[in-house]
């Protein structure tokens, strides 16, 4: 196993008496596509938001690269190279596509630059846009608006946004979700492709088969607890995945 990028030890986060997380550990290893499923309110999200510091974890820790990022603002937790999208998603209103892919990235250029228009950005910055327009095939809906997208390619827009700001970790909500199979099926081989160039992917989804065919390890959760973990075949068979996911059903 190659070592951990990011690592959950102990992880407990409450709502009041809702124990969203309780007492949840994970290792994510370098260069794979860990996928953490589990039925609806099992905690997903919530793992999300205490690894990006959008909440702050009740007790535990999160390190990154071995560094403990638990109590870190979420900008600070950006800089350290963990980009994500939502399960909502969240695009900017009246921006074209390629826009989106130029202000996401983290400014390294003069100071004056970054006061002008997104069109004048400086080379490097468009550089990247332009890959990840390509890489997503956004090509053809460059200079639309965004919001005015179907659906599953709002969600490429995301994507492509959280890879321009370049980070070592990807987290993906619900990837699929308003795919249809092919946009799914490309979706998936894409995913493997960054994963080969380096990146790391985390991503929480319920299409099973996406799952399945995708990640190399995978983490379950039910009620806040982790209650299995192992490659999708023996996670495919465990009794108490089944129980978790068929349990309420007759
Ligand atoms: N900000 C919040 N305030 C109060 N309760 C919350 C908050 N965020 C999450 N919860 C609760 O924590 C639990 C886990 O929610 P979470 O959204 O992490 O689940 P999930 O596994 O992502 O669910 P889904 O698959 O439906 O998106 C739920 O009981 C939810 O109501």
């Amino acid at each position: 196993m190659p070592e951990p990028l990011l690592q959950l030890t102990n992880v407990t986060r409450s709502f009041g008496g809702i124990r969203a997380l309780n007492d949840v550990s994970c290792d994510i290893p370098k260069g794979r596509v860990v996928g953490i499923i589990g039925p609806n309110g099992a905690g997903k999200t919530t793992i999300f938001n205490v690894i990006t510091g959008a909440y702050q974890a009740s007790a535990g820790d999160v390190y990154f690269e071995g560094q403990q990022i638990t109590s870190l603002l979420p900008y600070q937790i950006a800089r350290t190279g963990i980009a994500r999208t939502f399960q909502n998603i969240r695009l900017f209103a009246g921006m074209t596509v390629w826009e989106h892919l130029l202000v996401a990235q983290p400014h390294t250029d003069a100071t004056w630059r970054r006061l002008l228009p997104t069109r004048w950005a400086d080379p490097a910055a468009r550089e990247k846009a332009e890959k990840a327009l390509v890489t997503f095939g956004l090509e053809n809906v460059r200079d639309r608006i965004a919001q005015s997208l179907p659906y599953g390619i709002q969600r490429k827009v995301e994507m492509a946004r959280a890879l321009t700001a370049g980070p070592k970790l990807l987290l993906l909500d619900e990837p699929v979700a308003g795919m249809n199979h092919d946009e799914a099926h490309e979706l998936r081989l894409l995913l493997i492709e960054l994963c080969k160039d380096g990146l790391t992917i985390l991503l929480i989804e319920h299409d099973m088969t996406f799952v399945m065919n995708l990640c190399h390890y995978l983490y379950v959760l039910d009620f806040g607890q982790m209650i299995a973990k192992g490659d999708p075949a023996s996670v495919r068979t465990n009794p108490a995945v089944l129980d978790a996911y068929l349990g309420g059903e007759d």
